[in-house]
């Protein structure tokens, strides 16, 4: 019998924009349950490869596959949590209809009793109960990303994306969220791709780090891939990699201030 396939692989895959080649060679496969957390500077080719798995950007090499098949938008295959981005502070719909918009309506029903137990059951597991009625726009930015949280749990999708998810959370809420993704990878078996600028808030949750540099890429664990002849390599230019209290400080390469001022915050 054949192993199933992958959430995702990738295979000798090559994205480019025109001349500009973003990232090529690219030889991933990401298992279920796994934790994988993409990382580089600005203009890497993170969110690239986010909308190349949406079927967003063609590759214009190589092979993209989740779950055995090609990229398709819209996919229920592959979940996503965007950036945080400020809800239209009029829309009226409620954080309980983003999530039952989320739900698969052969499977549940439309607005039925079980889709209802359903929507209760998200909007707890993400500690949004005390707001469900509440206009998305009237809630905090942390208590949004939280709904679109519940909204990607609903859809049980067999690979989860997440770009920055965490940009602009507080601490307390940050840990909450990457609790959370912990939680549906181990319990569902879902594959993360983790996209962000900060590796200490999900360093525990890590098991492999995908670094995009401006002179390659590398792949392993986060104590193989952060080391400072690694992302010297990577980045071309004299890079430290310092660890303090069980944190990574990145110093140097282009996002030399970025690293260092979220280590100190
Ligand atoms: N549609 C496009 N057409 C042309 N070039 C693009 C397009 N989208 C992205 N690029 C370029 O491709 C490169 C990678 O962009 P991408 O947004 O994937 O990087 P990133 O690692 O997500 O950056 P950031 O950390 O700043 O979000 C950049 O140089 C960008 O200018």
């Amino acid at each position: 019998m054949s192993a199933p396939a992958a959430p995702l692989e990738l295979a000798g895959a090559r994205l480019a924009y025109g001349p500009r080649v973003v990232w090529s060679d690219l030889d991933l496969v990401v298992r279920p349950g796994e934790f994988l957390t993409v990382l580089g500077p600005n203009g890497s080719g993170k969110t690239s490869l986010l909308r190349a798995i949406l079927g967003l950007a063609p590759l214009d090499g190589g092979r993209l596959s989740i779950l055995g098949r090609p990229p398709r938008r819209g996919s229920r295959a592959v979940g996503y949590i965007p950036q945080q981005r400020l809800i239209d502070p009029a829309t009226p719909v409620r954080a309980r209809d983003l999530v039952r918009l989320g739900l698969d309506g052969d499977r549940w029903g439309v607005g039925g009793r079980r889709t209802r137990a359903r929507v209760d059951e998200l909007l707890a597991a993400v500690g949004a109960t005390s707001y469900a009625d509440v206009p998305l726009g009237m809630l905090s930015g942390g208590e949004q990303q939280r709904v679109r949280i519940a909204q990607a749990l609903g859809t049980e999708p067999g690979l989860l994306l997440c770009d920055e998810p965490l940009l602009s959370l507080d601490l307390r809420h940050q840990h909450e969220v990457t609790a959370l993704i912990d939680a549906m990878r181990r319990e569902r078996g879902t594959a993360v791709v983790f996209v962000t600028h900060e590796i200490n808030p999900v360093l525990p949750y890590t098991d492999r780090v995908l670094y995009l540099g401006p002179a390659g890429h590398a792949i392993g664990a986060p104590d193989e891939v952060l080391t400072s002849s690694r992302l010297t390599a990577l980045y071309g230019t004299p890079v430290d990699v310092l660890r303090s209290h069980g944190r990574v400080v990145i110093v140097g390469g282009d996002d030399e201030h970025h690293h260092v001022e979220e280590a100190e915050a």
